[in-house]
């Protein structure tokens, strides 16, 4: 759906050249929700923008739906725009114009008459949980809905791809949550392409199929998400992995047991899929001349199946503890001995 060939975007400012984005190749495949995550300035922005033409690129090749993106006459652009729908972090809502009107405006553009537009942003208002709301003003709704406005009037000309612009990154938690179920909601139920650029982890284990990590401008892993969590081979990527995986308590609170001498060996066990219903520590009591004690324990949903993460602390005579330890490493559970190793 979606293919980028060695593209990249050079800006000139009055310090010099900025690389924004430095040769990416990139694939993203027709209803899947693909997510870019990294740090502020690693050139997100830039790399969703080019997918629209917002920002042109200096060198490489943008494919959607088809259609080779740059190079495009204004008026062929202003079609293929139609193929491509987007959502921003403040919204970009016109605050003079009620609900329906925001909801109706690419229609207007479009030139489709009264009469369509009305039953048009009837199913629009419905599909994304705004019923009764079409008469208000921006000002007068909290910033769920929105957002839920801004994914309405994005939808309006039933366009291919959805780009979603740090769509969350302004919202509460529980509002975050609530406009990701929508995202998924609609990709499921119009088969649409989503892509969406952040810097929360829990945004990509909630929605996203698969991910791209990216930094300085560059692609540096990439994958589907489950297999991310499961197994990030770079810093950066272990670094987002660990913001939904292991919150900052748990490693204060691991560092004080590890002046305890008696603790013995510490694991982290990551758990995938349906590793994460097995009595593996059962299995362990039960075969070797261990103690088990669990310190800290998650299992979180992903769009492909659960990922848990448990942290474990093994005492026992060296033999049946390394026995222990192999025996788990056996079970296609990745195992990291963070202490007493
Ligand atoms: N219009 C511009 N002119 C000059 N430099 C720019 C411009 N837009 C972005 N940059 C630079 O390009 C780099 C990447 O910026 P970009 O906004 O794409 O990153 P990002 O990952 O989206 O970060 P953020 O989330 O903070 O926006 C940064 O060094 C930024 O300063």
């Amino acid at each position: 759906m979606i293919t980028l060939s060695k593209i990249g975007k050079v800006f000139q400012t009055k310090d010099g050249k900025v690389t924004a984005v430095d040769d990416i190749d990139l694939t993203i495949d027709k209803g899947e929700i693909f997510g870019v995550i990294g740090y502020s300035g690693a050139g997100k922005s830039t790399l969703i923008r080019m997918l629209n033409m917002l920002e042109a690129p200096t060198s490489g090749n943008v494919e959607v739906a088809g259609k080779k993106m740059n190079g495009m006459s204004s008026q062929k652009l202003r079609e293929a725009r139609q193929e491509i729908g987007m959502i921003f972090q403040h919204f970009n809502l016109l605050w003079s114009r009620t609900v329906s009107e925001n909801i109706a405006f690419p229609l207007e553009i479009k030139g489709v008459n009264k009469a369509d537009q009305k039953k048009r942003v009837e199913e629009l208002v419905r599909l994304v949980g705004l019923e009764g709301r079409g008469g208000s003003y921006p000002a007068q709704l909290s910033g769920g809905q929105k957002q839920r406005v801004g994914i309405a009037r994005a939808l309006a000309n039933n366009p291919q791809v959805l780009l979603c612009d740090e769509a969350t990154s302004a919202l509460d938690p529980k509002t975050t949550d609530s406009i990701l179920d929508l995202l998924v909601d609609i990709n499921k139920k119009l088969g649409l392409t989503i892509v969406l650029i952040t810097h929360e982890m829990h945004v990509i284990r909630k929605i996203c199929h698969r991910v791209a990590v990216m930094e300085n401008g560059k692609i540096v892993e990439q994958g589907d998400v489950l297999d991310i969590f499961r197994r990030p081979q770079q810093n950066m990527t272990k670094e987002f992995v660990k913001q939904v995986t292991e919150p900052e308590e748990t490693e204060e609170a691991l560092k004080h047991l590890f002046d305890n001498q008696d603790i013995g060996r510490v694991l982290q066990l990551t758990f995938v899929g349906g590793d994460a219903q097995r009595p593996l520590i059962t299995d362990i009591v039960r075969n070797f001349d261990v103690n088990v004690s669990i310190l800290q324990g998650k299992i979180s949903q992903t769009q492909h199946g659960s990922y848990g993460s448990l942290f474990v602390s093994i005492t026992g005579e060296d033999t049946p503890v390394n026995d222990a330890v192999s025996f788990i490493r056996a079970q296609q559970v990745e195992v990291e001995v963070i202490h007493g190793g």
